[in-house]
């Protein structure tokens, strides 16, 4: 058994990754592929689920093949995936009804509006840990009820599914034999009481959603199934889920409370470990399930930021000042500062801290000295303060103030961004050798599931330190950068008045 491998899928936001694990907890082998964003309208993000499927069976398919294993070599298939993201499908053919509605889709909006007026928000907290977004799955899953035609009765009599990606890639893999979420993705649904880990009656009651078009609420690591025989030459036992944000935590190896990490993807999110206690935040922050293993919940505080590496690929795709994402550090680094220019790229609207679906991207402060140099700068630098919010409001909850910070993602690769988080934090950064932890987290879930790894403390030891970073920059120059960076926070507020 220790000689197979594991195979983790992470399904990202913009592209699908499958990788092969060995027994150390090294990358063995990686494929990847990203696949189309759709933005309908302004503030709406949507993807194909079937594109969904197609990359991420494909990838599957190639590190297997390219590695000259059969499915006979895979002692287990861990799954991680964007979260919140929801879709719908017809039982019977297991055809989408409507594109996966992403996490940052913000035409939701009004509604939750409405659900605040109507004095929801502090029932909604305390049964979910959430704060009354767009960006959860329930008000989405409303919207595809209420909008695409004959879906509210054809859901009523138990012709349709939703899920968030976990459950359509399991419901793929095992050719609809299992619909099935885990009690991470469920606790980013909007639907699940996060303390009996049950869909909530009076929650489904008030988005008006038929309990039947729910998948089985599952542990995060325990053997679900297999997949169906026509996908893989054998039967592979799916023995892990977990939402992307939680795996990470778990392959960072913060499985102590009170440990941190940031992950530096589309997004950026912080997690800290919690324990088997809920805690709520007077921040602003979410309080969210981790992972459920062998019986014992482990719960997390969360800081979400809806556009981190996502501002690069806007840089990249959107104003065409790069060619490559890693291009914006060589035009960055070619100036010493931001030459006063401030980037807010609350291009979906603002997470966590402010919480706010009206905000929009703004660059402030251009002179005609600016130069792409100084708005690449502004960008790496408008990542990194978003996350340094969210540091502060979780050192407010805690009550004392943090001294390092853990960190992975693709973005996490850039040393100058890297760099900054650390002049603004005035502390360390440490970022471990596989970046790729989100995935190794699921592979982790899956390994200890099938006992391919013995316990938690078998595997602790594979986490390894890559390259720490230390702060270089003056308090001064940070408190005066801290000062136009919130000064620019507030231009992006409450921008879109409908
Ligand atoms: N070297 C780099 N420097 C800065 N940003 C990067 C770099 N490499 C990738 N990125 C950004 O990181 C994001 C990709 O990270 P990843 O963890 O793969 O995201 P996801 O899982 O959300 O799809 C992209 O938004 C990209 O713009
Ligand atoms: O695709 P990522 O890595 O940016 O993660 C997306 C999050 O799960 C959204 O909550």
């Amino acid at each position: 058994m220790k000689n197979k491998l594991i195979l983790a899928l992470d399904q990202g936001t913009t592209s699908s990754r499958a990788i092969l694990f060995n027994h150390n907890g090294e990358i063995v082998r990686v494929s990847q592929k990203p696949f189309e964003q759709i933005f309908p309208k302004p503030g709406w993000v949507e993807h194909n689920p079937n594109e969904i499927w197609s990359s991420q069976i494909s990838v599957a398919a190639e590190v297997v093949a390219q590695q000259g294993i059969s499915g006979e070599g895979i002692a287990a298939i861990g799954i991680t995936n964007q979260r919140e993201t929801t879709i719908v499908w017809d039982r019977e053919t297991s055809e989408p009804i409507y594109n996966a509605i992403v996490w940052q889709d913000r035409r939701t909006a009004k509604y939750c509006d409405e659900l605040k007026a109507a004095g929801h928000i502090d029932m909604i907290k305390k049964k979910t840990g959430l704060v009354l977004d767009a960006y959860f799955s329930a008000t989405k899953l409303k919207w595809i009820l209420d909008n695409v035609e004959g879906a509210r009765e054809k859901a009523e009599a138990g012709k349709l599914c939703f899920g968030t990606v976990d459950t359509w890639l399991v419901w793929k893999l095992t050719r609809g034999n299992m619909f099935i979420t885990d009690v991470s993705n469920a606790s980013r649904t909007m639907l699940l009481n996060i303390h009996t880990l049950e869909w909530d009656e009076e929650l489904l009651k008030l988005f008006n959603i038929p309990k039947a078009i729910l998948p089985t609420v599952k542990q995060s690591s325990e053997i679900y199934g297999t997949t169906a025989t026509t996908l893989f030459s054998t039967k592979i036992p799916i023995a892990g889920i977990a939402g992307d944000q939680q795996a990470a935590l778990f392959g960072q190896m913060c499985t102590k409370p009170g440990m941190v990490k940031n992950t530096y993807g589309t997004g950026c999110f912080l997690l800290m470990n919690t324990g088997e206690k809920a805690v709520y935040s007077n921040n602003n922050l979410l309080t969210t399930v981790g992972w459920k293993i062998n019986g014992k919940t482990t719960y997390a505080l969360e800081g979400s930021v809806f556009v981190g590496g996502a501002a690069v690929q806007w840089l990249r795709d959107g104003a065409r000042v790069i060619k490559t994402a890693p291009g914006v550090n060589s035009l960055a680094e070619t100036v010493e500062d931001n030459g006063g220019v401030y980037f807010v790229p609350a291009l979906t609207g603002l997470g966590a801290p402010y919480w706010d679906q009206y905000a929009r991207g703004v660059i402030m402060g251009i002179t005609r000295g600016t130069t792409d140099n100084h708005i690449a700068r502004a960008t790496l630098e408008g990542i990194a303060f978003q996350v340094y919010d969210i540091v502060k409001a979780m050192e407010a909850d805690a009550g004392e103030k943090s001294i390092e910070l853990r960190v992975d993602g693709g973005a996490a690769a850039s040393n100058l961004l890297m760099q900054i988080q650390s002049d603004l934090f005035q502390f360390k950064i440490i970022r471990p050798k596989t970046l790729e932890t989100t995935a190794l987290g699921a592979a982790y879930l899956a390994g200890l599931a099938v006992g391919y790894w013995d316990s938690v403390d078998d595997i602790q030891a594979q986490w390894i330190v890559d390259k720490e970073f230390f702060p270089k920059l003056e308090k001064e120059k940070v408190e005066n950068m801290l000062h136009y960076w919130h000064k620019a926070v507030k231009c992006a507020q409450n921008w879109i008045e409908d």
